[in-house]
């Protein structure tokens, strides 16, 4: 995995433009490079391969669309971000269709530009995320499973609002993906919006959802701003060929009760229910499980296969699981990763549970929070960091893949944090 700040093309003919967008990017740290017509931007594609792209729309020599097709013809993977002037917002909301991740308006601003920039990448990151987890079934074959999958086939043809409600690392994000595999949409995207990266223009809404699959994570804490255009664009059947599913962790009916959540959205979106048991309710499923996961881990990262003792996988059915399948998930992987055993057993078990970093809570309140954002990130950094290699007993490479970072950018980070690992 490349740890490199991504690179960004900016292809504008404007050149006043080009440096500005390069300004605010480098300042931000990403790396840019810069094309000023097609010919320049289809050299710079394939000479530095960008992860994204700013895009003008109208250039001399070519316009953005076609540009866009090739780009995309090349690349399938590629981000495009469109930039528009006035009065070629329609062709921009077109580019959406032929793969433009997002599009932004001319005279630019510089918060829309970075969230925009951010937003991209982020998405990049989940779909390249969710290829190698390769979207998989739903594994468990108790009841509740059974019945969780039967109810899929039957409601994910229809083109109603679906409600997923679950605690935290329930897979909800599981059976999003498994609904949207069966339903009328599977050739489309899968969209995902947290509350903070909802669009609140109902034209880029509509634009991004038509024939796709959209996801809403913790729909209960969505702005009030966003909650109010969702439920008109829902009323207004304008959302009509879209798959739309929301999850939540908290009851929306006592969201309301608080006043946090529109009544009149609840009803729209409150149609189908799929109700996700926490893990310690169907435990017969955690040996499916371990063995999907194991497979899973060992398969995509080439650490040894290790095999659980009949003990192990009963000492596992009996933890309570808070964090659900995820914190199952983190405790296979943390083991395959720090043991050196063929077997695992009873006590390496234990340890990992107990190194479980599951109680966030605690781990943050060393941040002060009137920091700006840049030192309370450093912090927390640190606190995370030092937590990992507590973990490692020091091993600063075992750290670095528990962190999902490169090795050598974990020790350059822990300098640049006055962290010294002799010390530790
Ligand atoms: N039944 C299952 N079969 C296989 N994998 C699963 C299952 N349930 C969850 N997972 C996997 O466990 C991890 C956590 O699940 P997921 O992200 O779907 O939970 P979530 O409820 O969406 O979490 P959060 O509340 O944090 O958003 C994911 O990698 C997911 O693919």
């Amino acid at each position: 995995m490349s740890t490199e700040k991504p690179l960004i093309l900016v292809v504008d003919d404007e050149p006043d433009i080009r440096h500005l967008i390069r300004d605010i990017l480098e300042d931000e740290a990403y790396r840019v490079t810069v094309a000023s017509n097609g010919e320049e931007a289809r050299e710079a594609f394939i000479n530095h391969q960008p992860q994204l792209i700013l895009l003008d729309i109208w250039m001399p020599d070519i316009d953005g669309i076609s540009l866009l097709k090739e780009f995309k013809q090349q690349n399938s993977q590629i981000s495009v971000i469109m930039m528009s002037g006035h009065g070629t917002i329609e062709t921009a909301v077109e580019a959406t269709r032929f793969g433009a991740c997002d599009f932004i308006e001319k005279p630019l601003s510089m918060a829309k530009l970075l969230r925009g920039v951010e937003m991209a990448l982020e998405n990049r990151a989940k779909q390249v995320a969710q290829q190698m987890e390769q979207a998989v079934d739903p594994v468990g074959k108790s009841a509740k499973m059974v019945q969780l999958r039967e109810q899929v086939e039957k409601i994910a043809g229809h083109d109603m609002p679906i409600l997923l409600f679950g605690e935290g690392g329930t897979g909800k994000h599981c059976f999003a993906h498994y609904l949207h595999q069966m339903g009328n949409y599977a050739n489309g995207k899968f969209i995902e919006f947290s509350p903070e990266s909802f669009p609140l223009d109902s034209e880029k809404l509509v634009s991004l959802a038509q024939q796709n699959c959209v996801y809403i994570n913790d729909i209960a804490l969505l702005s009030d701003e966003a909650q109010t255009l969702l439920r008109h664009m829902l009323e207004s059947g304008r959302l009509q060929q879209t798959q739309l599913i929301c999850a939540t962790q908290q009851s929306l009916e006592k969201a309301i009760q608080r006043g946090d959540f529109l009544e009149g959205l609840y009803y729209q979106l409150n149609t189908i229910t799929l109700m996700l048991p926490p893990l310690r309710e169907h435990v017969e499923d955690i040996p499916e499980l371990v063995h999907f996961f194991v497979d899973q881990q060992t398969a995509q990262s080439g650490m040894p296969y290790r095999r659980f003792t009949v003990a192990a996988q009963n000492r596992l059915r009996n933890y309570n699981w808070p964090g659900n399948v995820t914190e199952l998930k983190n405790v296979i992987q943390r083991m395959l990763l720090l043991g050196d055993e063929d077997d695992i057993d009873v006590e390496d078990i234990e340890a990992a549970l107990q190194a479980d970093p599951e109680p966030a809570a605690d781990d943050i309140e060393g941040i002060n929070l009137d920091l700006p954002l840049r030192e309370a990130r450093e912090q927390f950094e640190r606190i995370y960091l030092l937590q990992k290699l507590q973990e490692t007993n020091g091993n600063v490479g075992k750290a670095a893949k528990l962190a999902g970072m490169e090795r050598t950018h974990l020790y350059r980070k822990l300098r640049s944090l006055g962290i010294d690992t002799k010390q530790l």
